[in-house]
């Protein structure tokens, strides 16, 4: 097939995958393909001790079982950063409502979704393609919106307003999820025994983007990534998914794939988490596959605190000569400088702010 590069490069003009992947071509153009040493290994076996944790939450506020789970937390995050939930209190109709919202509205006329695109990394609801098709060497078959999303009562009125039902299935969920995340920090911080009083204010001001996410087919997946390594930002990540396609990489940086639980949510701590716990907790790399049978949607809730606000370890962690102080400050803004002028390929902003050993 043709490379699409050319008619892909402006920032409110572009192709998205979904329409490439309807015209039903036998091959994906060669600006979708990978140089062999980053293709996915398709077909890994998930490995049980990294992507077993599924902590359920419905004993979280007993006296005696809340313990093991926090501790099962506590775990997760110090090990990989990685675990799923399950009895987390969104019910699936809510969640399945959230997924349904999602798939409706990429079955938009192509143009009617192009008018939500933009050049601009900071634009509150952003429709685009790839990671950033301005910018990105290899595209990566991915078509998105991405909309701030608290407090929601700010943002709402500019999310989609087709299809009809858009803000309502998707902002019930996005509440739901906003409430769980809080509860989620609140064992975090309770384990790592930090105030509730930094992550109160952290959070109340903070920021939630929703990155909804489409995977469609791929007629050559092996080729191709949805999305390529990185980690995320943020503090949290909560993902909501309809397929499997989720991988994520292991202390010994191999790559294992998620399984799909049905009601589960996963996990994920992001980079300012690490930096607050001072590398007590873990930022995930993970990545997105394809393939060539179902379309793949992800609805990825990123929580992190306020654009400007600077983030470095908690002043109330131990640090002493056996716990050096590990990273400088960092913000969310300067995360989105940083991925303006590098390759998240070749570096990522969290290797950026670590201190020299
Ligand atoms: O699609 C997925 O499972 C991952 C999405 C993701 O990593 C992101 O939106 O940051
Ligand atoms: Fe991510």
């Amino acid at each position: 097939m043709e490379d699409k590069r050319e008619s892909s490069v402006s920032p409110t003009s572009f192709t998205s995958v979904l329409k490439l992947s309807q015209i039903g071509a036998a091959s994906v153009p060669k600006c979708y393909v990978l140089p062999p040493l980053l293709r996915p290994n398709l077909g890994l076996c998930p490995n049980p001790a990294l992507v077993s944790p599924i902590i359920d939450l419905s004993s979280l506020h007993h006296p005696i079982h809340g313990l093991r789970i926090k501790e099962e937390v506590r775990l997760a995050c110090k090990d990989s950063g990685f675990f799923q939930v399950i009895n987390h209190g969104i019910p699936l109709s809510v969640m399945n409502d959230a997924l349904d919202a999602a798939t409706d509205f990429f079955e938009l006329p192509h143009e009617e979704k192009m008018s939500l695109a933009s050049a601009n990394i900071r634009e509150p609801v952003r429709y685009g393609t790839s990671l950033n098709h301005v910018k990105d060497r290899v595209l990566f078959w991915r078509d998105f919106i991405k909309h701030y999303s608290h407090p929601i009562s700010t943002w709402i009125d500019q999310w989609p307003s087709n299809p009809k039902t858009y803000k309502e299935k998707m902002g019930n969920y996005t509440q739901a999820v906003h409430a769980l995340h809080r509860k989620l920090m609140g064992v975090v911080f309770e384990n790592l025994g930090l105030s509730p009083k930094y992550l109160h204010e952290g959070i109340y001001e903070g920021s939630q983007v929703m990155a909804v996410n489409c995977y469609p087919t791929c007629p050559e997946p092996d080729l191709v990534l949805g999305m390529p390594p990185h980690s995320d930002y943020g503090y949290m990540t909560i993902i909501l998914q309809n397929h499997q396609g989720l991988e994520i990489m292991s202390h010994d940086r191999k790559w294992y794939e998620v399984p799909v639980r049905k009601g589960a949510l996963v996990i994920q701590i992001g980079d300012q988490m690490e930096i607050i716990s001072n590398g007590l907790c873990k930022s995930l790399v993970h990545r997105a596959t394809v393939n060539s049978d179902t379309d793949r949607i992800s609805i990825a809730s990123l929580h992190s605190l306020a654009l400007e606000r600077k983030v470095g370890p908690a002043s109330e962690l131990l640090v002493d000569d056996q716990h050096p102080l590990s990273y400088t400050e960092g913000s969310f803004s300067g995360f989105l400088d940083f991925i303006s002028n590098n390759d998240i390929m070749e570096v990522r902003y969290i290797d950026a702010l670590k201190k020299d050993p």
